[in-house]
């Protein structure tokens, strides 16, 4: 099978054969809807599942090579004979999200929360695209047979491939997961440029060929770089489309502030990750709030927060491997999702989130003239201002607070207080990700790569 080959495995069995056990089909029906029609459905009796099933028939022989779908997803069904069968409900329209490193220790936890409807919602039908390779297809086999075997009701397609050009065919997200873990001895330079050719192929193709308004998250490390180089391989899809998950970060710190102060995490809000998801990573306790109130107000042990606390997230991964033998998987599966339901779902009052982004110019500017018309900037301690909100470096991928309003686009939360320790440590971070991203200069267009990185740099899962 060539790497450009989508697995179409043998797949119309359900089509031509005849009804099976009610019970199992009343759910097997649930799961086959036509593709990309508008979606109404279902609870079935067997009668209509029948009914169903022969107009599968009909539109599969209509259009026999018109499903790459995995096994029972191969199936089309067309439900519109089933409305007078069926109590119907209103469905949202399929939203199509692919998955690289399908096969990986992060998505066997992933890919099932998002079919269980969790992560988009219980009225959103999703379709699975699973991105694989050689090295891994037998195992993307086994994912996808899992996939079936579930019945989730949500779930109407899943199919699996090796060519990105065909997996990210008119997806809405992409979560790109997949990526070449550092061994023993290897450089971090080398890292870079392994996984950084990976994110390129794949920007090209989502440039090529996934919906315009894609959303991106990108997760395999050095997931800050590996996004800039996806992003700029991808130029007609909008730069703020493209985010590196550092809300594995954010989550790990609020956890942190919770336990010093005795309280629930849920009390912890205002939580940035600030740069790079790396040990240079800054977790901001001057602008997170415990209970509503600042931070520093609720742990009055200042030291701690500079030492301690900044310590414990930035190596949370290292220590967690240390543990396990393996990095944090369920807990990144677990922020992947909160980072999703970030964007589709409108943030709290006052509250933000973290994200990985790039700075939009056009935005800044917007941002920065209506801070200046309002009187929202006006000294040091609030807002720097040197070419954006906060005055970091552009064109990085920078982990900073975000809102949205749960359209699946976000603004920059500007109003953050800034002081010498926090401005200090995010000037470290922004070094790293110039230094990275001066590694992979060959990978983003920008002209010959000087590999010169910070000594002490390091991926959050190692020590
Ligand atoms: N941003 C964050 O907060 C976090 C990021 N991570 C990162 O997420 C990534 C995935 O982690 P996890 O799922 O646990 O990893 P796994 O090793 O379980 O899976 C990674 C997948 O990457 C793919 N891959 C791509 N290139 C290679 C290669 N050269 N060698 C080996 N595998 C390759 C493989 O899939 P295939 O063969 O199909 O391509 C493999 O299934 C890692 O980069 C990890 O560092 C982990 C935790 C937190
Ligand atoms: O370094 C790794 O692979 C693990 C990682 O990102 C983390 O745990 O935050």
């Amino acid at each position: 099978m060539g790497l450009s080959t989508a697995y179409s495995p043998p797949g119309s069995r359900l089509v031509t054969t005849p009804l099976a056990a009610g019970a199992a089909l009343r759910r097997s029906v649930q799961l086959l809807l036509p593709r990309r029609a508008p979606l109404a459905t279902v609870r079935c009796s067997v009668d209509a599942a029948k009914q169903v099933q022969e107009g599968a028939a009909t539109v599969a022989a209509e259009k026999p090579a018109s499903r790459k779908g995995f096994g029972v997803f191969s199936t089309i069904y067309d439900l519109k004979a089933d409305s007078e069968h069926c109590k119907s409900k209103s469905w949202k329209k399929l939203v199509s999200i692919a998955v690289s490193g399908a096969a990986g220790m992060i998505s066997n936890h992933l890919l099932f929360k998002l079919a269980s409807g969790e992560v988009f919602g219980q009225d959103q039908p999703i379709a699975l695209k699973l991105l694989g390779s050689e090295r891994s297809f037998q195992a993307l086999e086994g994912v996808a047979m899992e996939l079936e075997d579930s019945l989730y009701p949500l779930l109407r397609e899943v199919s699996i491939g090796m060519d990105p050009y065909e997996v990210f065919e008119d997806i809405d997200w992409a979560l790109l997961i997949g990526a070449k873990p550092r061994g023993p001895g290897m450089e971090r330079a080398a890292l870079l440029d392994i996984n950084g050719q990976i994110y390129a192929d794949q920007g090209k193709a989502l440039n090529a060929v996934a919906s315009r308004n894609v959303k991106v998250i990108v997760v395999g490390n050095p997931c800050n770089t590996n996004a800039l180089i996806c992003m700029k391989n991808a130029p007609n899809i909008p730069a703020k489309n493209f985010h590196a998950l550092t809300r594995l970060d954010e989550n790990r710190a609020k956890c942190q502030l919770a336990l010093k102060a005795g309280v629930f995490y849920d009390k912890v809000s205002n939580m940035t990750i600030w740069g790079n998801h790396s040990t240079t990573q800054v977790p901001d306790f001057l602008n997170a709030k415990i209970d509503g109130r600042p931070a520093k107000e609720v742990i009055k042990d200042t030291k701690w927060l500079e030492e301690e606390f900044t310590l414990t997230v930035q190596n949370r991964g290292g220590v967690l491997i240390q543990k396990w033998g393996r990095s944090s998987a369920a807990s990144t599966a677990v922020s992947i999702v909160d980072a999703i339901r970030s964007l589709v779902t409108p943030t709290p009052e006052g509250d933000w989130f973290s994200s990985g982004v790039s700075f939009d110019p056009f935005k800044l500017f917007v941002v920065l003239f209506w801070c200046f018309s309002e009187g929202k900037i006006e000294n040091k301690t609030q807002v720097y201002t040197t070419g954006n909100p906060y005055g970091i470096a552009e064109d990085t991928v920078f982990s900073m607070p975000c809102r949205s309003k749960g359209d699946g686009d976000y603004e920059l939360a500007t109003d953050v207080l800034m002081d010498d320790f926090l401005w200090e440590r995010i000037k470290k971070t922004e070094a790293e990700l110039i230094a990275e991203k001066k590694c992979v200069a060959h990978l983003t267009g920008e002209g010959i790569a000087f590999c010169d990185l910070p000594e002490d740099t390091m991926l959050p899962g190692e020590m």
